[in-house]
């Protein structure tokens, strides 16, 4: 036992379980642990319960794209676009986005967790050694809880930053300030074109500022390629710049409010009133005493198929979420917690001792093989599963078949419809393993490719799935036409 759990001693209690971290991931564990028959779940929560989904991420930055959305949707339908003419309202976007955060108030939250039969315990959370963790409250007192069945980290991500010469010393955004602003910069760099690059650019550019988007890969680099390409073009087409294949070198910036300069690898000087660095995400693992269990401060935490950790002793270790650095999107953080509390509570009663089998009640199958994604850039990319060349690099023998998106249905949605799909086949077993739709309005169709992909639905049998006329999910039967069928 460590000093400081000597001194906290007068404090220990055992209960059935600690979920750290009361992000969507943790509070979903907790709730289903304790749905589970598990009657002393306790959720410890540093900061916001809710986590970064409700205040930093999901919800104010689709806020803050929706309405820009709505308006360049309304745009491009002729009838329509003569009353959609006016100047977006830029102060009432910002208020509707501070409404979906609730101003950054988690009394809702609380009152969930509570009405939930939780118990919420406010402070910084640290592992002492199997099963034990310690809580240290803001006003420096601290707790020991000692978990009979199980503790769970469900600790999320930070942001992870390139070694920028001047970086440490410059001002400047991360998802947290690009998600939280009270004004828009009239001139934004946004290093990074990944996710949150590519989307904080498209919100930016349409609420008014100049953007620069600059990344060292192409944009959306995960993704199939031409989706990047898209997006590239279409916020170039509204007046962003877009730079890729560059790395950032060196920042400065006058004062902690003034010119931002960016040099790039090549020479170039971007200049701009606010910088953003959006450059992927690392787990907040840096001082969570992992090392009091046999691991390294700061790694991403290797899961099992239930979540168990690897490489710690007994089974009661469990992660979820972003600490895993598998699909850190919080639809599948929520799936893993599903599955964490449910095993946990059947653990606890006895059962599901072994790991479990792919696809089975207690298993996260789908965060390695079917990972559903939308990114609300105009246009949207959505994709499930593995790209082209990810699937390649499996091993797998694949067909790809794309096309540009131009159907009936997406004529209608609007004029001058630009998109483009691809379905991603396994020739050996004639079923899906991956999707990837561009365009406007396509997030609603990612959740069909979704179940084609799960269900590995053989395509002879989804050629009987027949899309409803006229409508942009009229690509599907494109897309198996293409294939020849
Ligand atoms: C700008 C942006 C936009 C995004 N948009 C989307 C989107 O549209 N759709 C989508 O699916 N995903 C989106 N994501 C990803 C999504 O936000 C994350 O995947 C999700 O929030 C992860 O949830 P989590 O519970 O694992 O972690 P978090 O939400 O980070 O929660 C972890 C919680 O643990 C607490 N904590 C950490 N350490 C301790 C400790 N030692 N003691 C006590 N408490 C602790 C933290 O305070 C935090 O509240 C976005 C991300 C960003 C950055
Ligand atoms: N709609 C959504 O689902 C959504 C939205 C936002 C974020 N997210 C989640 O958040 C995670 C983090 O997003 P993110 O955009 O921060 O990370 P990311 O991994 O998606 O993208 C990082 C980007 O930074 C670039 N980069 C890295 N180092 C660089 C350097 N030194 N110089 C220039 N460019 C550099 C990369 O090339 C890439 O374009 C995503 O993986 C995603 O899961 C999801």
């Amino acid at each position: 036992m460590s000093e400081s759990t000597q001194q906290a001693a007068a404090d220990e209690r055992e209960v059935d379980v600690v979920v750290i971290g009361g992000g969507s991931t943790g509070e979903n564990v907790a709730d289903r642990a304790h749905r589970g028959g598990l009657e002393q779940v306790v959720l410890v929560e540093d900061e916001l319960v809710g986590g970064e989904c409700s205040y930093w991420a999901c919800m104010p930055s689709k806020a803050l794209l929706r309405p820009t959305a709505a308006l360049a949707a309304a745009r491009r339908v002729p009838g329509a676009a003569a009353a959609a003419d006016g100047e977006l309202d830029v102060a009432a976007v910002l208020t509707r986005r501070t409404s979906f955060t609730s101003d950054w108030d988690d009394s809702s939250q609380v009152q969930w967790v509570e009405g939930a039969g939780l118990e919420l315990l406010r402070g910084r959370a640290r592992l002492d050694g199997p099963r034990r963790v310690v809580v240290t409250a803001s006003d420096g007192t601290t707790t020991t809880l000692v978990a009979r069945h199980g503790v769970v980290a469900a600790v999320g991500s930070t942001p992870s930053e390139p070694p920028i010469d001047g970086l440490d010393g410059v001002p400047h955004w991360t998802s947290r300030e690009a998600t939280s602003a009270t004004s828009v910069p009239p001139r934004l760099l946004v290093l990074g074109a990944g996710v949150v690059g590519s989307e904080m650019a498209t919100a930016y550019r349409r609420l008014g500022a100049e953007v620069t988007l600059v990344a060292g890969s192409a944009v959306l680099s995960a993704f199939e390629p031409r989706a990047g390409e898209l997006v590239a073009d279409a916020l170039r087409a509204e007046g962003a710049e877009v730079v890729t294949g560059s790395r950032a070198t060196a920042v400065e910036r006058d004062g902690d409010d003034g010119e931002v300069r960016l040099t790039l690898d090549d020479g170039r000087v971007l200049v701009g009133d606010e910088l953003l660095v959006a450059t992927g995400r690392k787990p907040r693992t840096g001082d969570l005493g992992l090392e009091t269990v046999g691991l390294e401060a700061g790694q991403a935490l290797d899961i099992d198929a239930s979540g168990l950790v690897a490489g710690v002793d007994g089974r009661w270790f469990y992660a979820a979420g972003d600490v895993t650095g598998l699909a850190p999107l919080t639809h599948m953080g929520k799936y893993a917690a599903r599955a964490v509390g449910d095993v946990l509570a059947a653990r606890a009663r006895g059962e599901a001792t072994d790991e479990p089998a792919p696809w089975t009640p207690y298993a996260t199958t789908a965060l390695r093989q079917a990972v559903p994604q939308v990114v609300f850039t105009d246009p949207e990319v959505t994709s499930v599963g593995m790209t082209a060349q990810q699937a390649r690099d499996a091993g797998i023998d694949v067909r790809a078949v794309e096309l540009d998106l131009s159907v009936a249905g997406s004529a209608l949605q609007a004029d001058g419809y630009t998109g483009w799909a691809s379905l991603v086949v396994d020739e050996d077993r004639h079923v899906l393993v991956g999707a990837t739709f561009v365009g406007q309005d396509v997030a609603e169709l990612l959740h069909s490719a979704t179940v084609a992909v799960v269900g590995e639905v053989p395509l002879e049998r989804l050629w009987h799935a027949v899309p409803s006329y006229p409508t942009i999910s009229e690509v599907w039967l494109r897309l198996l036409e293409s294939y020849g069928l």
